[in-house]
């Protein structure tokens, strides 16, 4: 007896997806206007930073068009089986190489909606090739989907996904928070 493969309609869902007369997009480079002064130079990023002692480290390698290139290498800190990353960290550098995508737009985004597929373990010590691509553009919206692929940049993929970046004004970045981080008032309603 056969067992029916199981359908997956790939991680891009409507809310992923760029509606009717999204706009095709045009690389044109992070823009400088759009890097505050504590963000430049900035190496605590878990994602990419090399001041974050147990980050992943994604390395950004090549940029054509609106295609970009990461590599990010699995170490002991990122298991989540033993010997096997952990899927929430996969997510997170694809993340990283999706939101790249959107900032190579010229566009200050941040992640609105991320959504991911996995097809495969990656194992410890393995190095994870990842390549996002912007598939449309609407409004303050960027469309984007990536793959990560073991080993190479031909090897199998181990994880798919899709996002949706959307651009904020500088104040997200810049605005004081702390007083809403507070815990709420005790006996306050909310
Ligand atoms: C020189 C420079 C060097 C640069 C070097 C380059 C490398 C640089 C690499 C950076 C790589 C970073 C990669 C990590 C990026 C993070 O990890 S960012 C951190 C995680 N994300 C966040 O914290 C975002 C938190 N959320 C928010 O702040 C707000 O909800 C948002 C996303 C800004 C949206 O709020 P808003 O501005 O009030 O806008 P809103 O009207 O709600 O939404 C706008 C549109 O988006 C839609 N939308 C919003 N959220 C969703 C959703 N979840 N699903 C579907 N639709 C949505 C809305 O429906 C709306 O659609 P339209 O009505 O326009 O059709």
């Amino acid at each position: 007896m056969t067992t029916p493969s199981v359908r997956r309609p790939g991680p891009a869902s409507s809310r992923t997806t760029p509606p009717e007369g999204a706009a095709a997009p045009v690389a044109t480079g992070p823009d400088p206007r759009h890097t505050t002064e504590r963000m430049m130079d900035f190496q605590g990023c878990f994602g990419c930073g090399a001041d974050a002692a147990d980050g992943l480290r994604v390395a950004h390698r090549d940029v054509t068009g609106h295609e970009v290139r990461t590599e990010f290498t699995v170490r002991e800190a990122h298991q989540g089986a033993p010997g096997l990353a952990h899927g929430g960290l996969l997510a997170t550098a694809m993340d990283e190489t999706l939101g790249s995508v959107a900032w190579h737009l010229g566009k200050r985004c941040v992640t609105g909606r991320l959504e991911t597929d996995y097809l495969a373990p990656v194992p410890v010590g393995g190095v994870l090739h990842l390549r996002g691509w912007c598939t449309g553009v609407h409004g303050r919206k960027v469309y984007v989907e990536g793959e990560g692929r073991i080993g190479g940049p031909d090897g199998p993929v181990a994880i798919r996904a899709a996002g949706l970046f959307v651009e904020v004004p500088e104040e997200h970045f810049t605005r004081d928070r702390t007083a809403e981080a507070r815990p709420a008032a005790a006996g306050a309603e909310g």
